[in-house]
């Protein structure tokens, strides 16, 4: 499937800490006015937030009142700032629509439906709140609530009226069928919302949860007959945003003629992970951690991502992507610009998303010999077998898609310089998770160096931020073994939130569609910093597929290519993960 776009028309806060307060104290409406009419764009810059909504307040990850005043929507070149009238006042309740296009496909059930599940049982959406799946499948309300209830959990920790909650749920989820480039069909949304909406203010989410190639389709349709008339419109994109940096901007400005900027929200999913969350606040919030932040103590910084599964079922889709474009041009990266970045000036998404751009923009694209690829081959293990990559019928039998990458990146500024942050992401490994690692310097004229044996390297701290599974943060440190002697040992200080926090953790996209739908753009990703992330990627990519480099075969269920073994020796690292003590 190609994203390449030849024109644009259509043819082709822990959440649980959601506070719920009667009667909240609002700040001024205001209600900006456009100088320019234009569906989708026209109405999304009357912002649902300028009205009171008055019997519920909760927090976006901001930790705003989410009901506070917000004027992202506006775009002050093209408006300007009235009071509201005597009617927008009086109109005061509202009611929140979310449209699921693609409702019948995996990402909709596996994520979507039940993260919107969770954020209603936590009450953390609004009492007139309703969802409505779009796809071409034909389905009726019933069987979508059928399909979707399969798929629904209750937290075991708040599992009280679970049976009932879901039913509250199901009932307000509508279904209705249509192509994704039919006008006449969204229409028909349409109607279909406005009864439902019962002539309330109506704010309108898309979550666009179709293959790329149709993201301009619907954009195209639903802005013209499925934009809200009297309240804002936002459309949630995933990912991939494009191929490459030409087709990713072609995307965009295929989308930009039918949505403004700042009503497109382009999800990357691990922004919305509890502890890349928390990577911003173990950092500016702790003393003991922003000083040492640095070329002057940090030796290595590593991101890694691994599934001990393949592909399952999505060949199709990645064969034309890779792992390179699936993980590490968003996912990882992402991380990366947040680990790296300067102190922002506060935690309004602009300031943040600024400083993130300010790393990409210092960091060297990617060079071939700094990065080597693999690709999973088929693996016997007792009596059970594992099919390799191109087993997969909707593989070609010669694909050299890398299903493994591992790189080596560099930031070029007074920070960073010198410091390899290297990424290694890779699909049927020996075991699934996600974590940072921050290798730190040795300590100078070690006093203990002779406790440690002749590898001084095992005697180096390392922070670890586990993003996935068994959320955690851990040091490792060296440790007097206690007792008569001098014994050293390496050992975590742990923070292992399953036995620090009761909660359950919440899923990434719970917190993500509660800032879409209050606004909040800070993870979100902006269109320059998308481009910059492509400038970054893109000239490998193409290296790569112009040389056709064959990826080094590695079995399934192994710990990948031993190539990526040697790139770290190449840079003096050793892979955390990997290491006899990790
Ligand atoms: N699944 C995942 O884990 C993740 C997915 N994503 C992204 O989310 C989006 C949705 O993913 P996912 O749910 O897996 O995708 P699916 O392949 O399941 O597609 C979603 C729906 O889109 C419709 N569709 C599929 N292929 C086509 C086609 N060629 N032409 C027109 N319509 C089509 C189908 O609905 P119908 O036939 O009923 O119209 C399908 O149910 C994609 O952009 C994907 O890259 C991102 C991260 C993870
Ligand atoms: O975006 C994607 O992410 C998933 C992994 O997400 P996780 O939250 O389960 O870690 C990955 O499997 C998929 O290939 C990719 O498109």
């Amino acid at each position: 499937m190609s994203t390449q776009l030849s024109h644009c028309s259509s043819s082709t806060n822990n959440i649980s800490s959601c506070l719920i307060k009667k009667h909240t104290l609002l700040l001024k409406p205001l209600v900006i006015v456009p100088s320019r009419i234009n569906s989708f764009k026209r109405v999304s810059l009357i912002h649902s937030s300028i009205h009171p909504r008055k019997d519920f307040e909760f927090k976006n990850s901001n930790g705003h009142p989410l009901n506070a005043v917000s004027l992202q929507d506006g775009s002050a070149e093209k408006s300007v700032e009235r009071e509201p009238t005597s009617l927008e006042m009086g109109r005061e309740e509202s009611n929140l629509s979310v449209t699921v296009v693609g409702a019948s496909g995996d990402l909709a059930k596996k994520k979507i439906f039940p993260a919107l599940f969770a954020l209603f049982y936590e009450d953390c959406l609004p009492k007139n709140f309703l969802v409505f799946g779009y796809a071409r499948t034909k389905m009726t309300d019933d069987e979508l609530r059928n399909m979707i209830s399969n798929t629904l959990t209750c937290r075991i920790d708040k599992s009280a009226n679970c049976g009932d909650k879901m039913n509250q749920f199901l009932e307000r989820c509508f279904y209705h069928s249509g192509q994704y480039n039919s006008e006449e069909h969204f229409s028909e949304l349409d109607k279909k919302m406005k009864v439902k909406e019962a002539g309330l203010r109506s704010n309108r989410l898309f979550y666009l949860s179709v293959p790329p190639n149709i993201f301009v389709d619907v954009a195209k349709c639903a802005s013209a007959q499925a934009s809200s008339a009297n309240g804002w419109t936002r459309v949630i994109v995933e990912k991939p945003f494009g191929r490459d940096s030409e087709s990713s901007a072609e995307l965009t400005r295929c989308l930009k003629q039918y949505l403004a900027e700042d009503q497109i929200f382009r999800i990357d999913h691990y922004l919305g992970k509890e502890i890349v969350e928390n990577l911003s606040v173990l950092r500016f919030s702790n003393l003991v951690f922003e000083p040492l932040w640095s070329r002057n103590y940090i030796r290595n910084v590593q991101l890694i991502f691994s599934e001990d599964f393949g592909t399952d079922g999505r060949g199709g889709y990645f064969d034309n992507y890779g792992i390179i474009r699936d993980i590490m041009q968003n996912h990882l990266l992402q991380i990366l610009t947040l680990f790296a970045m300067e102190t922002p000036v506060s935690l309004d998404a602009e300031d943040i998303r600024n400083e993130k751009v300010k790393v990409l923009r210092s960091m060297r694209p990617l060079q071939l010999e700094d990065v080597i690829v693999g690709q999973y081959k088929g693996h016997s293990k007792g009596t059970k077998s594992y099919l390799g990559y191109t087993d997969d019928p909707t593989v070609p039998k010669d694909s050299l898609t890398p299903t493994f990458a591992a790189a080596a990146l560099f930031i070029d500024n007074a920070r960073w310089d010198g410091v390899p942050f290297l990424m290694k992401a890779g699909k049927a490994l020996h075991t699934r998770r996600a974590e940072i690692r921050v290798q730190f310097r040795h300590v100078p004229g070690n006093l203990y160096k002779n406790n440690f044996g002749t590898n001084l390297d095992k005697a180096t701290n390392e922070l670890v931020l586990r993003v996935q599974p068994d959320q955690a943060i851990y040091l490792k440190i060296n440790n007097k073994v206690p007792g008569l002697g001098m014994r050293l040992d390496r050992s975590d200080l742990n923070l292992l939130y399953s036995a620090r926090y009761s909660k359950e953790a919440i899923d990434a996209y719970e917190r993500l569609l509660i800032d879409a739908i209050e606004g909040e753009r800070r993870l979100f990703i902006r269109s320059d910093e998308l481009d910059a992330a492509w400038s970054l990627f893109t000239p490998l990519l193409k290296e790569l597929e112009k040389k056709k480099i064959a990826p080094e075969l590695y079995p399934y269920g192994s710990r990948g290519p031993v190539g990526a073994h040697y790139l770290a020796a190449k840079h003096n690292v050793r892979w955390g993960d990997l290491s006899s003590d990790e």
